[in-house]
């Protein structure tokens, strides 16, 4: 089973992935941008959003994808896989640039995945003014610096973008305490 867990920055997926880690002794865990040696040198890249063309940006995420996929997905695909975002991240953000129509950006990432995709998304769900307290307390990259409105048009577009991939959603209330939402999870999984 290939689940993913999606949210904007701060959301709290990593703190949510380490408690899943602890509880899934033999999950394999991953994220995107990133969970391969290029999707590493990816990840820096886009994260200085150094590229000029949001097509580009967007591409590179997309190659990020699609060595994640065949490298980590596909030879664990009997395994429990729990990966820190998604094709739905690539989608959610692809349609606040509203730079590539909907029906390419689904297209353009069916290729890049072969067609897979996690059986279940997880949505940690983000009020504003906690939003805004949780980016105050860390030094922003270079997307989180796009500001609190752009990342709350993202938290939309991540249920969109799931719509269009015809992907299952679980919307969590990440307002809530961490064992909270752990359960919630745990819950779902099980
Ligand atoms: N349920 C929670 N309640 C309060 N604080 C939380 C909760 N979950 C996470 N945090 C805190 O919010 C901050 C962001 O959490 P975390 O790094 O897990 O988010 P993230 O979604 O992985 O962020 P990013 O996408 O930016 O990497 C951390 O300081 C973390 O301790
Ligand atoms: C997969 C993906 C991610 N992004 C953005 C979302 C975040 O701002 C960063 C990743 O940082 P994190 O610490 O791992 O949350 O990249 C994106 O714009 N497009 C994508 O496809």
């Amino acid at each position: 089973m290939y689940i993913a867990i999606e949210g904007i920055d701060t959301a709290g997926k990593s703190t949510q992935i380490e408690r899943l880690r602890e509880h899934f002794k033999d999950a394999v865990i991953t994220k995107e941008p990133g969970g391969t040696e290029i999707g590493k040198e990816i990840r820096e890249m886009v994260l200085s959003t150094r590229a000029k063309s949001k097509r580009a940006e967007f591409l590179l995420f997309l190659a990020d994808r699609a060595e994640h996929i065949k490298e980590v997905v596909e030879p664990n695909q009997g395994k429990l896989i729990i990966s820190d975002r998604s094709a739905v991240s690539g989608v959610a953000y692809a349609l606040v640039q509203k730079e590539i129509d909907k029906k390419d950006l689904v297209l353009l990432n069916n290729f890049a995945t072969n067609g897979i995709y996690p059986s279940k998304i997880f949505l940690l769900k983000l009020s504003e003014d906690e939003l805004r307290f949780r980016l105050s307390q860390k030094e922003l990259d270079g997307i989180e610096l796009r500001g609190v409105e752009y990342l709350l048009n993202i938290q939309e577009a991540i249920i969109e973008a799931a719509k269009l991939l015809d992907l299952e959603l679980v919307t969590i209330d990440a307002t809530r305490k961490i064992d909270t939402i752990t359960s919630e999870i745990l819950n779902n999984i099980n």
